[in-house]
């Protein structure tokens, strides 16, 4: 028997599975890390806290799963996008990572703009400068940490530190790549044009690799810490999204996922390539060869849920301790006792700025229409309905773009929500699906592993085999109308309020 090994560097936590060539979990482990906030706006997180995860999780997996280390024969890897991570020239850590929700970089991403060009830009990296990507992260740090600056040798995303902690290995893969603001997408590789007009070397970069191609093996000593056999192969792996798409099948035309992972994304594959001309949405490499996707992102979707839940339900958590139940789970039982609207209380997730579809770091979250009727169900059903609505704006500009989504399917934490799924077609007026397999990008990140090792010859032969439906919720059409009024309230209270962000950020 073989068996292929998922390790996703979520925000939350890192989360490592264990797969057969089925797709069935014989084994996961979940250990979560600290997301720090230095500066209002600002996030950053530890990579050591990431391996130490990443280690304790794989060694509990194999330990659990009680399979013969070589009979996993190959690792995929999959992460938290867009994060910069410096090495110096031993390889050690120079600072924290600055992670893809921070909103610091938006004077650098006018600067690249200035030097590249605006149009040039999308035309070659297919989306503009934003906040949230790794090329404006990299002139910040070069501009205001000089000392940190000069010290580096190596710039990696958060999931090829790990590769790089497992095998010794500088590399990546175009999926993530692709989001770093420095990859050419349509040539699926560094952008020397970029590079050159940012006077940044590219010796700092990793080699750029296909998804499924195998980068390198799991060092002897490693193999020590983590029960792992040295010598297993690790596969280039993917982006958290593109992964979460292999993980649920969406790896043909008129395929789409919604995802509430801390960000919340809508996620379509096109075989060709397509760009928003106002970057509202994401073009990026697929990890399927000669493939891309579209995908609209909302930056505090689970992060809105769960900023609630540390901030204002310690009562809940406690009570949900007491009982031994999911926190989230009695979170929603509570919110489904508020009504569509929660009693007119509207919520934007604006918590970390937002990306698509107001591309605006200075927007912040609001809570509107609070009066002395609402209760904490209504303030959790009105978050929930928030991070709805802003997954209805990105579903709406990937329709703009000519896509069609009759069905959608749902992963990330949210997505394990029936209540939550409801709200989701509701608003959508779209099915909306869950699958057998719901390990979205660790489950993506193994498949990748399984081509990579030769076990299938191709992704989509190896979705095919292992992708399968589960449930399906369809709208409920007296929903959906009571939902769009609300949606268009939620539309307008940004735009009253776009100036007054921005007068806020300066104070
Ligand atoms: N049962 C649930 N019901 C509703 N939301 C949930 C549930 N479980 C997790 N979540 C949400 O999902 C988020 C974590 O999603 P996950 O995909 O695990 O995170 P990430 O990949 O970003 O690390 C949590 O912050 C929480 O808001
Ligand atoms: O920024 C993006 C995609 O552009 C996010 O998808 C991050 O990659 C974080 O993912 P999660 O931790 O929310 O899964």
């Amino acid at each position: 028997m073989k068996y292929l090994l998922g390790i996703d560097i979520g925000t939350s936590g890192t989360k490592t599975i264990l797969f057969d060539t089925d797709g069935n979990v014989v084994a996961s482990s979940t250990k979560e890390y600290p997301l720090y906030t230095p500066q209002n706006g600002w996030a950053e997180q530890d990579p050591i806290d990431w391996w130490e995860a990443t280690k304790d999780t794989i060694q509990e997996v194999v330990t659990l799963s009680e399979v013969e280390n070589e009979q996993i024969v190959g690792i995929g890897l999959s992460g938290q996008m867009h994060g910069l991570v410096m090495l110096d020239e031993k390889g050690q850590v120079i600072r924290n990572a600055i992670i893809w929700c921070d909103q610091r970089t938006a004077r650098q991403c006018e600067e690249i703009n200035r030097l590249v060009g605006k149009e040039r830009h999308i035309e070659i990296a297919a989306n503009p400068p934003l906040t949230g990507f790794m090329a404006s992260k990299i002139l910040w740090v070069r501009e205001n940490e000089s000392e940190n600056y000069n010290r580096c040798k190596h710039m990696l995303l958060p999931k090829d530190f790990i590769r790089y902690k497992l095998t010794g290995i500088f590399a990546t893969e175009v999926s993530d790549a692709s989001g770093t603001g420095l990859l050419d997408v349509r040539k699926r590789c560094w952008s020397d044009e970029i590079l050159e007009k940012l006077s940044i070397d590219k010796e700092f970069l990793p080699k750029v690799y296909e998804s499924q191609e195998v980068t390198g093996t799991v060092m002897e000593e490693v193999a020590a810490l983590t029960h792992l056999k040295a010598g297993t192969i690790v596969v280039g792996g993917a982006g958290d999204n593109a992964a979460a798409a292999v993980g649920t099948g969406v790896v043909s035309d008129g395929k789409a996922f919604v995802t509430i992972g801390t960000s919340g994304v809508v996620f379509a594959h096109t075989s060709q390539i397509n760009i928003d001309p106002k970057g509202g949405v994401h073009t990026f490499c697929a990890a399927v060869p000669g493939a891309w996707h579209v995908m609209g992102v909302t930056q505090a979707a689970g992060l809105s849920l769960r900023w609630l839940k540390d901030q204002m339900c310690e009562e809940i958590k406690f009570q949900a301790d007491e009982k031994g139940e999911d926190v989230y789970e009695i979170m929603t039982q509570m919110a489904n006792q508020s009504p569509i609207g929660a009693h007119k209380l509207l919520y934007l997730p604006y918590l970390n700025g937002e990306r698509t579809p107001h591309l605006d770091p200075n927007c912040r979250g609001v809570f509107f229409g609070i009066s002395s009727v609402h209760t904490k169900k209504d303030f959790i059903r009105a978050v929930m309905e928030g991070v709805t609505y802003s997954l209805k704006d990105c579903l709406g500009i990937i329709l703009e773009m000519g896509y069609s989504v009759d069905e959608m399917i749902a992963c990330g934490g949210g997505g394990k929500s029936r209540f939550w799924r409801q709200m989701l077609s509701d608003n959508f007026d779209c099915n909306v699906q869950t699958l057998t397999a719901d390990e979205g990008p660790a489950l993506g990140a193994a498949i990748l592993a399984g081509v990579g090792a030769g076990l299938f010859s191709s992704v989509e032969e190896a979705c095919n085999k292992i992708i399968h439906k589960k449930s399906q919720q369809e709208p409920i059409v007296a929903n959906t109308e009571v939902y769009e009024k609300y949606y268009k309230a939620y539309q307008g209270l940004y735009r009253t309020l776009k100036e007054n962000f921005k007068d806020l950020a300066k104070l």
